[in-house]
């Protein structure tokens, strides 16, 4: 799969244009605040109806407007061109995919597998527990539509029961408890598994570019660690009711599940230095790509916003190494930083960035 070319218009800073970017490789070059990582949102936009930066899809218009647009021709797998479009107007979001509407965002969660390398990874993990468990969600989710719906449906169960429990009617529960129980303990398994899975690519990856001697690893604990059947998490749900009630909400379950980065038996934000924790959490998106190569056998579109200017050349090189199977890449570059001919492969198409322009 590859994106040809795209059309912007309204959206954020960029100038209304098309771009074509007929490319394995697209490299957007300029300085700060010009439009690179917005053209990067509008891409990850078209192909998941959402942004990597904002929950509000009102914000990517541009200042003063109340609508933007976007629209990508890509080459499918199929060898077929396909439009994606995507507008946000009076308020409402709609897409389509070949002028037929999406109407659930989920068919196209695994039409153009996406995956963005940006600053704010670093969370996944020096962040609250909250961004590991996205993390991890949005790994699975990517390759396995069964543990995506499971989600959905748990959320759902959750939101009631803690609004029953708010309004007092704890009649509910019963029903409520059985629900969360059976989508609860799915998704733990799944989380299980997949953690297992990742746990056997990530380390490795990080022991080779880092060249740490120390072993860094993930580990999984689950908030119903005890309870390996739903009898046992409804029964848990049961004894620990009355905690619920006297804090209004449900205080155990999947929601509550921690991931953590391990070093010698310490969690690693405590004991990583800064450029260590933010090359993990370069690792931890590169290995997020070789998982999703392994369930799928597919090569994802990356999205690479400036993440790669505090490593040093060796690590650099080890890296860019570890990340060579993607379908199409983007890659933002600040002017000064030559070094991205390390990573141009011959015939690479490269963009210069000036106030929402696209120059080549
Ligand atoms: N809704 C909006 N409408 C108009 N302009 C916007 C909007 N949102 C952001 N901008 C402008 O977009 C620019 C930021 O663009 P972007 O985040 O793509 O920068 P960049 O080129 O990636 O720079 P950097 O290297 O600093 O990340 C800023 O000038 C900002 O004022």
């Amino acid at each position: 799969m590859r994106f040809i070319e795209l059309w912007t218009n309204q959206f954020r800073n960029l100038v209304s244009q098309r771009i074509p970017v007929d490319n394995r490789q697209v490299f957007l070059i300029g300085p700060n605040g010009q439009g690179k990582t917005n053209l990067l949102e509008a891409l990850y936009a078209l192909c998941y109806g959402s942004s990597f930066r904002t929950n509000q899809l009102k914000e990517l218009t541009v200042h003063g407007e109340k609508a933007f647009k976007i629209v990508g021709i890509y080459l499918g797998d199929d060898q077929i061109r396909h439009t994606l479009m995507l507008e946000w107007k009076d308020g409402k979001r709609s897409m389509s995919l070949d002028d037929r509407e999406v109407k659930d965002r989920k068919e196209l969660i695994y039409n153009i597998p996406c995956i963005v390398f940006s600053h704010d990874d670093i969370f996944f993990i020096k962040g609250e527990p909250e961004q590991r468990r996205r993390f991890f969600d949005q790994t699975m989710s990517m390759y396995n539509p069964l543990f995506f719906d499971d989600l959905r449906r748990y959320r759902l169960v959750l939101r009631q029961r803690n609004q029953a429990i708010k309004d007092g009617r704890f009649e509910l529960l019963d029903l409520y408890d059985l629900q969360l129980a059976k989508y609860g303990l799915a998704i733990q398994s799944e989380r299980t598994r997949a953690v297992y899975e990742f746990d056997q690519i990530f380390p490795s990856m990080y022991k080779d570019v880092s060249q740490n001697t120390m072993e860094v690893h993930i580990e999984y604990h689950p908030s119903w660690n005890d309870c390996a059947t739903e009898e046992e998490i409804v029964e848990y749900l049961a004894r620990t009711r009355s905690r619920d009630i006297s804090m209004l909400t449900t205080t155990s379950g999947i929601h509550r599940d921690r991931f953590l980065v391990m070093e010698a038996g310490q969690p690693f934000s405590q004991t990583g230095s800064t450029g260590q924790l933010r090359l993990a959490s370069l690792i931890f998106r590169t290995a997020q790509m070789a998982f999703f190569q392994k369930k799928t056998g597919k090569e994802p579109l990356i999205l690479v916003d400036d993440v790669l200017l505090e490593l040093d050349f060796e690590k650099r090189e080890h890296f860019l190494h570890l990340m060579q199977t993607y379908c199409q890449a983007f890659f933002t570059f600040l002017p000064e930083e030559h070094y991205f001919s390390e990573l141009a492969e011959e015939g690479a198409l490269l963009y210069t960035v000036q106030e929402g322009r696209f120059l080549n």
